[in-house]
């Protein structure tokens, strides 16, 4: 039988099957009771006595690296994780592997003593910190002269895109001097960001596409090229979006930031005019200034070495997919088939001049479909509800184009 006294921790039952950790204290009249870590009272009588289990010590306070724990299992390593977050503690190793916690605020852990600290220590050396998984790569390639590759993973909004900056700029600062190539590779990240995060119900700034960052070094150490490659973004979005979510930022961006006589050039108005930006009902981000956020684009565009007539070009493409967003059809019957026309409208005209194509065969290739048969090519009619589709499939491909490229290369 477990003999239980005043500020004994347990493990005891939470009711949803995995057990949670608690504490013994003393009632007033002198009973025992468990106050768990979500702050609710467990009676402690004969009938819970059973579910009621010893903590091993190592996870009363927690561990540094959960490989040491005593009670090695899914309640342990979360209530480690637990207890270290509430003091302020973010990460926690596991061997070799670093958990983040978010901490959803700045902490002063970041700054350039701390990458002199974590610079040429061995792993668990100093408490767990992402600088010190990025030191240990980085020492590991100069001393066995071998690639390393870093995996970071989690769900939306656990902080992948944060860590990855982190080890970025860590990398940065230890490969020697602060040179132009450096500095081009943390500037990659405004870019990318822009064309490829948007705020969701889980982030204000989630990545909508896999990201592979490849880093190259010179014997001694220092950066010498870089190439990031995206993947599998969510096209959708360009086209739909989910209630409370916003499109692309850059489309924010480019409405809120851009000089009103391009604006006028390219026809352009607020976020609330365009369909493609207002499915969400949120045009939006708090916290996020979209006028500030596209200055700084613009600037990582310049230290890209993007030309003013390669931006030009994307934000041609990005006017365009706005008002292709605002095209509408009608409804008609073609040698009694179903069909549309597309309404004639300024946005209609001016996605056609963006494009650079003529409007009779923008308007032709958006409501007919032409196929082969085993003799010849036929064109049918397109409905309405087609001819959208048709649009939208139009348009994800044109997103694609211009995401395609962003992708960057640095040698
Ligand atoms: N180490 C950190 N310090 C402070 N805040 C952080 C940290 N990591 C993440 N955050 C906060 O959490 C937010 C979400 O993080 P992040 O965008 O990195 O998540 P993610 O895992 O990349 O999400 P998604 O998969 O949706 O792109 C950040 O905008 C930032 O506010």
């Amino acid at each position: 039988m477990l003999h239980l006294s005043k500020g004994d921790f347990v493990w005891v039952d939470s009711g949803i099957g995995v057990p949670i950790g608690a504490e013994v204290k003393v009632s007033d009249t002198g009973q025992l009771r468990l106050i768990d870590d979500e702050g609710k009272e467990h009676k402690v009588s004969k009938k819970t006595e059973g579910t009621v289990r010893p903590m091993h010590p190592t996870s009363v306070k927690g561990v540094d690296d959960m490989i040491r724990l005593g009670d090695l299992h899914e309640a342990g390593l979360l209530r480690n994780l637990l207890v270290r977050h509430k003091e302020g503690t973010i990460y926690t190793y596991t061997g070799s592997i670093l958990v983040a916690v978010n901490p959803y605020q700045l902490l002063p852990i970041y700054t350039t003593e701390q990458v002199h600290m974590y610079t040429d220590r061995r792993l668990g050396e100093l408490p767990p910190h992402v600088f010190a998984i990025a030191d240990s790569c980085f020492f590991n390639m100069r001393r066995n002269k071998k690639n390393q590759c870093c995996v970071i993973s989690g769900e939306s909004g656990a902080g992948k895109t944060e860590s990855t900056k982190l080890m970025l700029q860590f990398l940065a600062a230890v490969s020697g001097q602060h040179s132009w190539i450096e500095q081009q590779i943390l500037e990659a990240n405004p870019i990318l960001e822009a064309f490829g995060n948007a705020k969701t119900v889980r982030n204000d700034n989630s990545s909508r596409f896999g990201k592979y960052i490849d880093i190259n070094f010179t014997t001694g150490g220092a950066i010498e090229g870089a190439r990031v490659e995206q993947y599998l973004l969510e096209k959708s979005r360009v086209c739909r979006q989910a209630p409370e979510e916003r499109n692309y930022h850059i489309f924010y961006y480019m409405l809120m930031g851009m000089p009103a006589e391009q604006k006028k050039i390219l026809s352009l108005g607020n976020a609330a005019e365009y369909n493609y930006l207002t499915m969400g009902k949120c045009t939006s981000c708090e916290g996020r200034d979209d006028v500030k956020e596209y200055a700084h684009f613009r600037s990582a565009l310049k230290i890209l070495m993007f030309t003013d007539n390669d931006s030009w070009e994307v934000s041609r493409l990005l006017a365009a997919i706005l008002h292709l967003g605002n095209v509408d059809y009608e409804a008609t019957i073609v040698n009694n088939l179903e069909g549309c026309d597309i309404l004639q409208s300024s946005h209609f005209k001016m996605a056609s001049q963006l494009l650079e194509v003529d409007p009779k065969a923008l308007e032709k290739s958006l409501t007919q479909r032409s196929f082969m048969t085993a003799k010849e090519s036929v064109t049918k009619p397109l409905a309405s509800a087609q001819a959208v589709d048709c649009r939208d499939a139009f348009v994800k491909v044109t997103s694609l184009f211009i995401h395609d490229l962003q992708q960057i290369q640095l040698i």
